[in-house]
């Protein structure tokens, strides 16, 4: 199993993420209603030898996204093209990528919320349809020509499915909301991962790395990989002590938060005395884009019991408060006004 990562095979640290990815459903671990869901769309559509219905996957990132899109291919032995929303600027761009698909291919459209209002539109038909209108010359000389595309199915993935439009969202015919990883299920990614990786880790290594590991198999393999260099270079085996040491080295503490979670945390807390806080104050206060704050760091904390989102702002909650090592204001006999 190690020679699908031998040298020449997976060169780069980006390789091995590669090879990481599981290549079937049944490889794919947990989301296993999801496993179900896409198993049964795939089954139908190759039995009634039809293009499956568009999918679209939405979930915060690192979560397989990306691989569940490669596997539809693969399931359905079709051929599969790799774009991004902030690669189509233009309703061009878009045309260029639908008129060069082949029968039955699958088109993958990573971060699809943030594609062009003109390409979206494009898409409309396109998905609908199987054709583009194609504006030809400009001015009031200006004329629409038809294009028939070959049938394909668009898996769409984002990690903010709120900003798509609902003419868009309506368009698929089978959405997958990916869900955090429990820490059996993560335990499970890490095993296999060290096994092809060639390495050699204790069971409570495993466990350690897959509840240190914010609910996401990305983050789980290269927590691995870090540990997997710090055994090498420290000539340590691959048990709870290196997992602690590797891990404290790269700033994840026992719960799994990272720099800039912390950061996030420890500002709601001191510098907005537990919020409410709006996002786009908090985000200036760490100096981080709000997207990345919303999309990355709020679902783990709020799913971690740390943060709860309310309408008037975010808010640290007793545990919150509790992380970063302050009394919780009333937490020693007053009334206490949190959640
Ligand atoms: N269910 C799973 N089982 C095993 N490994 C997984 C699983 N899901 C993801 N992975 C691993 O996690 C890594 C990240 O997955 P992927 O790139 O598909 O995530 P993503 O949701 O597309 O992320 P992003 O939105 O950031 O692009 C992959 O290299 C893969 O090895």
């Amino acid at each position: 199993m190690s020679g699908e990562l031998s040298p020449q095979a997976a060169p780069s640290e980006q390789g091995y993420e590669g090879a990481l990815r599981p290549s079937t459903l049944a490889e794919f671990v947990g989301q296993s209603k999801v496993r179900s869901q896409l198993g049964l769309l795939l089954d139908a559509a190759t039995m009634r030898q039809h293009t499956p219905d568009h999918i679209l996957l939405a979930g915060p990132p690192g979560l397989g996204k990306t691989t569940l899109s490669m596997i539809v291919a693969a399931e359905l032995d079709k051929p599969l093209h790799q774009t991004s929303g902030p690669a189509i600027q233009h309703a061009g761009d878009l045309a260029a990528v639908l008129s060069a698909l082949t029968p039955g291919e699958v088109l993958f459209v990573d971060e699809i919320h943030r594609m062009a209002r003109s390409a979206e539109e494009m898409l409309y038909l396109a998905m609908e349809d199987f054709k583009v209108d194609i504006m030809v010359g400009k001015g009031a000389g200006a004329t629409s020509v038809p294009l028939e595309l070959a049938p394909f199915t668009l898996v769409g993935a984002t990690t903010r499915a709120g900003l798509l439009p609902n003419p868009l969202r309506d368009r698929f015919g089978f959405t997958a909301h990916l869900e955090f990883y429990s820490d059996d299920e993560l335990a499970s990614v890490v095993r296999r991962a060290a096994r092809l990786l060639d390495f050699g880790i204790s069971e409570q290594g495993v466990e350690e790395i897959a509840r240190r590991s914010r609910g996401t198999p990305r983050i789980a393999n290269r927590l691995l990989r870090r540990v997997r260099d710090y055994s090498l270079v420290h000539e340590t085996p691959g048990d709870t002590e290196s997992v602690h040491a590797a891990l404290a080295l790269y700033d994840v503490d026992e719960h799994g938060l990272d720099r800039l979670d912390r950061e996030v945390l420890r500002a709601v807390v001191e510098r907005f005395s537990g919020g409410p806080v709006g996002l786009s104050t908090l985000a200036v206060s760490v100096g981080e884009e709000a997207e990345t704050i919303e999309a990355v760091v709020e679902p783990f904390l709020v799913r971690a019991g740390l943060l709860t989102r309310t309408p008037r702002g975010r808010v640290a909650t007793r545990l919150g408060w509790e992380h970063v090592g302050i009394v919780p204001p009333g937490a020693a006999g007053g009334a206490p006004a949190l959640i």
